[in-house]
């Protein structure tokens, strides 16, 4: 195995998490960031994002001198065999993907590229992005290069594993050269290679997530069905997942899809479909979907209570989901605001993303500092993240805290039997409604 010299341009979930996993198999990485902030804290040993089992190796690497920190583009790119871009490519106001960040990163290799190196996309970019990127550079400098699409599949809470564990490495080139370097970076991580040209890597990564998110939303809507109908979407989801060519995964009913890739990428690609003249009719409806379902808890406790007003509402998570302090694109954002303007008391909680969340609530929302302390004394409960922390409760404990008492459940976290005789009313996504027997009096 040749050690190669890489550079990683951006340190978030993906820059970070790769940097750090090239450095684990034994390559040298320097990691460049914008953000001095992080650059600095990176370099104390303390990882800027919160990422299960991050920290430990970031440490590790860092300290067996494999893994550097820097703001200098110049000194990442010199003597670089393969510079990694990984800066965001956020969602515009009209959807599009807003690519100024790549166009920063092409501006900086353009000048400090010194000798010849694989510039690689991991950041997720609309089909021709690294056309334009291969184009702005060879217009600004007369060394050598090759661009390579490798789309990155690790999901945030879990990113270390996915990184170590991914189904398939996409490589997308047009020079057998560049692309057999890429491969070859990543050989110990032993994953099976798919080799394809640069476009269709780029539509590898969009097609993926919206297929993806296009059968949370199927899920979801198939709930609604089974609320009104009376089944059960746990046991359909179950069973539609026994057939292989459905599969069981991303078949979990709840309050929607989140977080910093779904919901950008799902209208970043409506928008690439509307920019050849084709209307994805398809995808456009799952979007749709995802919007009231992320409101879905809303309209329960609207319907149980008639009048949220006055009502105190605890929180119980509130990143995208767990084992992540990322708040993007999070459904709790949406609750907390709609339920402010209903009138209602909100009080948060979650074990990790608590600071993220008070710079993006409504000023009005309290904060806990634990589960219970966020429960004791409110008349209901929302579920929002299943973060380990509340499905470790159990149901009697809800009922001993709540007022009402009433648990909103958007994570299916619990089992309807469980919940039956804890003394509480009980409501879900796509399964029936467990209801407190009252005496009538
Ligand atoms: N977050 C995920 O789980 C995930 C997974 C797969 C793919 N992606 C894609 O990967 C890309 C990065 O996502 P992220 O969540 O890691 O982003 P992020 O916002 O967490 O991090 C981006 C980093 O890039 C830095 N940056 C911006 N311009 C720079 C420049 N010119 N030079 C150096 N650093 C610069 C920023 O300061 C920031 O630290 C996006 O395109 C995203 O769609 C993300
Ligand atoms: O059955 C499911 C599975 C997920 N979700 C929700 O979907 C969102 C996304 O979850 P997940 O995919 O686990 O996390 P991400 O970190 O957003 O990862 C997705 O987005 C990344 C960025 O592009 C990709 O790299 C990953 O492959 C892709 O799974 C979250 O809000 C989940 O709660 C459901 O509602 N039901």
């Amino acid at each position: 195995m040749i050690f190669k010299k890489i550079a990683v341009v951006g340190t978030g979930y993906v820059g970070l998490v790769t940097g750090v996993a090239l450095s684990e198999i034994g390559h040298s990485v320097t990691c460049v960031d914008i953000d001095e902030q992080k650059v600095a804290s990176m370099r104390e040993g303390i990882s800027p994002i919160y990422e299960p089992g991050l920290s430990d190796l970031m440490k590790k690497n860092y300290e067996a001198g494999r893994l550097s920190f820097t703001t200098s583009h110049e000194l990442a790119f010199s003597d670089a065999d393969a510079i990694y871009i990984a800066v965001g490519t956020p969602q515009k106001e009209d959807g599009t993907a807003d690519l100024r960040f790549i166009e920063s990163v092409a501006r900086n290799i353009a000048e400090h590229l010194t000798s010849y190196a694989v510039i690689v996309t991991k950041s997720t970019v609309p089909v021709g992005t690294n056309d334009y990127i291969k184009q702005y550079i060879e217009k600004h400098t007369d060394v050598s290069f090759d661009v390579v699409s490798n789309p990155e599949f690790l999901r945030e809470g879990s990113a270390v594993h996915d990184t170590f564990n991914g189904d398939r490495i996409v490589i997308g080139s047009d020079s057998p050269f560049a692309g057999q370097v890429i491969e070859d970076i990543n050989a110990p991580f032993g994953i099976p290679v798919f080799k394809t040209d640069i476009r269709s890597a780029e539509m590898i990564k969009y097609a993926s997530n919206a297929f993806l998110a296009t059968k949370i939303s199927f899920v979801n809507e198939i709930a609604t069905l089974c609320e009104k109908l009376g089944a059960n979407v746990e046991d359909v989801a179950k069973g539609m997942g026994q057939d292989k060519r459905i599969g069981e995964k991303f078949l979990n009913a709840g309050i929607g899809y989140g977080g910093s890739c779904f919901p950008k990428d799902t209208s970043a690609l409506v928008q690439i479909a509307g920019n050849v003249e084709h209307e994805f009719t398809l995808l456009k409806a799952v979007i749709e979907v995802n919007y009231k379902q992320q409101r879905l808890l809303l309209d329960k406790a609207k319907e149980h209570f008639g009048s949220l007003r006055g009502k105190t509402i605890a929180m119980l998570g509130t990143a995208f989901k767990p084992n992540t302090d990322d708040m993007r694109e999070a459904a709790s954002t949406i609750l907390a605001r709609e339920l402010v303007l209903a009138g209602a008391h909100v009080v948060a909680y979650d074990p990790i993303a608590m600071d993220a969340a008070k710079k993006l609530f409504p000023e009005a929302v309290d904060f806990a500092e634990n589960v219970k302390s966020a429960l004791k004394g409110a008349d209901a409960a929302f579920l929002v993240t299943e973060w380990d922390d509340f499905k470790e409760l159990r149901p009697e404990q809800y009922a001993s805290l709540l007022k009402e008492p009433v648990l909103f459940d958007g994570r299916n976290c619990y089992d309807l039997e469980g919940m039956k005789g804890a003394g509480m009313d009980y409501y879900s996504i796509g399964r029936p409604v467990v209801k407190v027997e009252r005496e009538l009096v």
